[in-house]
């Protein structure tokens, strides 16, 4: 992939003219001048419906950034992605998710060699495994079908399959699923409480198959079943391991055939569509999961072909490149009005900052622009009753997505009208906003004196011109989320490309890990440790002595 400084661009210099005519624009002013507005910055893929139109852009504005996405070499990084290059350049790998939901089945390689027939492979081991499960055929070591499935992963091999199952609980099957990532000993404690060895099958989830946490977790699980099934030949029955790491998951004790194998140009946050989807296969079932594939693939299709101003991955990035590196919004908000999608948010807390979280270009060098922004985010309404205060009246601009969809899976009484009314009116009020004027006639028709209008009617002013983009969906089915998710990644994908840094590798997740193993030794004895700085001193003492 070129390498592209993008402030060398002329888009670049052209947007940052261009941001200076924009930046006391208001929206409601490009609204009045363009009665087309909406329909014109609006695009309908399948069953998903995107609005952009409330971003405060013109068509010079939209159409200088994507000249920016074109001079930064947006199409050549899909070429190049779509054809197995090694594009994650610092760790020497191909970056092929794509792959892996490559329903049409043609032919893609790696290296030379086609990684479909694998791909088919581990996906008909990952069915056979899935329907025995759900069915009951599958066996527990006295003979009772398994019930309960826990997942043992942390990142990649964490996140995705419990944001899927929980968007994808109306599609459940018997079996009920629960995740264990975290190390402190409470996750796994309480998750095991209330389960029985006899049905409970552990999915361990690791693509080095050496993280501290899983395996931690791992060994406690492995212990809590022994102590009941006693014999070591049970394991089989009860433990299965996602992995790219063959060895490992034989030490641990794992068969081979209860190994489902995935490969380095897997990234872990993108690892959902590989063998580290088998929990999300257990509980929407295979047929499901394929749908959720499906979607993804789709939105691939779409994302590959579609005309630059017609791509929504790319729309997506180009808007949040305006705010990130014209306006200086340092964060964006994913506020999904589906309590389904609960771990929305937090999914693509991974997926973009352990992206596109970087200070070095594709060069080595050192960037002189912003770079990946911080996402955060919460269910509507949820947000509505916590932190849209300063989305509305603080003094940091926040870019936000709106999601939702039209039918809700739980219909009852009037909630999902009630729902969509708030989503609706938020994106509206971000937008319009409250003049002065409009809060003196309220004060006045309510008969408020002028003394107590001049008091308080600045309190109660709405700048409005809050961007949002509304992603209205008709329903949240394993396809619509799989195209859904496709269509981030790929987003997160076009501005790491933009702003010319490696979104693959995540170099700055180890050195936390080097130092906590140092100091886990440490941990062991009762010394007082003098080998760090004095505050980590102070508080690894402070710790020995509390314990
Ligand atoms: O699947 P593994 O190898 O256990 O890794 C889990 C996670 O480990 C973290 O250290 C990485 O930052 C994540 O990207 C990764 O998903």
């Amino acid at each position: 992939m070129k390498t592209v400084n993008p402030t060398s661009t002329n888009a670049w210099k052209a947007l940052e003219a261009h941001y200076a005519e924009m930046k006391n624009v208001h929206m409601n002013e490009l609204f009045s001048a363009d009665a087309d507005r909406a329909e014109k910055f609006s695009l309908t893929f399948e069953d998903i419906f995107v609005d952009f139109s409330k971003n405060i852009i013109d068509e010079k504005t939209f159409q200088l950034l994507l000249d920016l996405a074109k001079e930064t070499g947006v199409a050549e990084g899909i070429k190049s992605m779509f054809a197995g290059e090694h594009i994650n350049q610092t760790e020497d790998r191909a970056v092929y998710h794509v792959a892996l939901r490559n329903q049409s089945n043609a032919p893609m390689s790696v290296d030379g060699e086609d990684v479909m027939t694998e791909v088919n492979h581990v996906k008909r081991q990952m069915k056979e495994f899935t329907n025995k499960v759900v069915s009951g055929e599958w066996k527990g070591y006295t003979g009772k079908a398994i019930t309960d499935v826990v997942n043992i992963g942390i990142g990649g091999s964490d996140l995705g399959p419990y944001m899927v199952t929980e968007a994808l609980k109306p599609y459940k099957t018997n079996i009920d699923i629960h995740f264990v990532s975290n190390v402190d000993g409470t996750h796994i404690s309480e998750t095991l409480k209330g389960l029985n060895p006899e049905t409970t099958l552990f999915i361990i989830a690791s693509k080095t198959f050496t993280t501290q946490e899983t395996m931690t977790n791992a060994n406690s699980a492995r212990e809590w079943f022994l102590n009941a099934a006693k014999s070591e030949n049970h394991i089989m029955m009860h433990f299965v391991a996602l992995s790219t790491n063959e060895e490992k998951v034989r030490e641990f004790g794992i068969a081979p055939e209860n190994m489902f194998r995935f490969w380095d140009w897997v990234g872990g946050r993108y690892s959902l569509w590989s063998a580290i989807g088998l929990s999300i296969a257990c509980s929407i079932g295979y047929d499901n999961y394929e749908e959720l594939l499906e979607g993804a693939h789709a939105m691939d299709n779409h994302f590959k072909s579609a005309e630059f101003g017609e791509n929504l991955p790319i729309i997506l990035a180009v808007l949040g490149v305006w705010y990130n590196n014209f306006f200086g919004a340092e964060s964006h908000a994913l506020l999904p009005y589906d309590q389904y999608m609960h771990r929305f948010a937090a999914y693509f807390q991974q997926g973009d900052m352990e992206s596109n979280g970087k200070c070095v270009d594709r060069a080595g060098n050192p960037v002189d622009y912003q770079t990946g922004p911080i996402i955060w985010g919460e269910p509507g309404t949820n947000g509505q009753h916590a932190f849209y205060q300063l989305i509305h009246q603080g003094t940091k601009l926040i870019p936000a997505d709106f999601i939702a969809p039209a039918v809700s899976q739980n219909p009852i009484g009037d909630h999902h009208p009630k729902l969509l009314s708030n989503f609706f009116a938020q994106t509206e009020a971000l937008m319009t906003g409250k003049s002065e004027e409009t809060v003196v006639a309220e004060f006045k028709a309510a008969g408020k004196s002028d003394e107590e209008i001049e008091k308080l009617k600045t309190f109660k002013v709405f700048e409005g011109n809050r961007p949002t983009n509304s992603i209205l969906f008709k329903k949240l089915t394993p396809f619509t989320l799989g195209a859904m998710i496709a269509m981030y990644e790929h987003k997160i994908f076009v501005q790491g490309v933009m702003w010319n840094i490696f979104s693959f590798d995540q170099w700055g997740v180890e050195l936390g890990k080097q130092l906590a193993n140092k100091i886990l030794p440490e941990l062991q004895n009762d010394d007082k440790v003098a080998s760090h700085d004095s505050s980590t001193n102070q508080l690894i003492n402070k710790y020995k002595e509390m314990r």
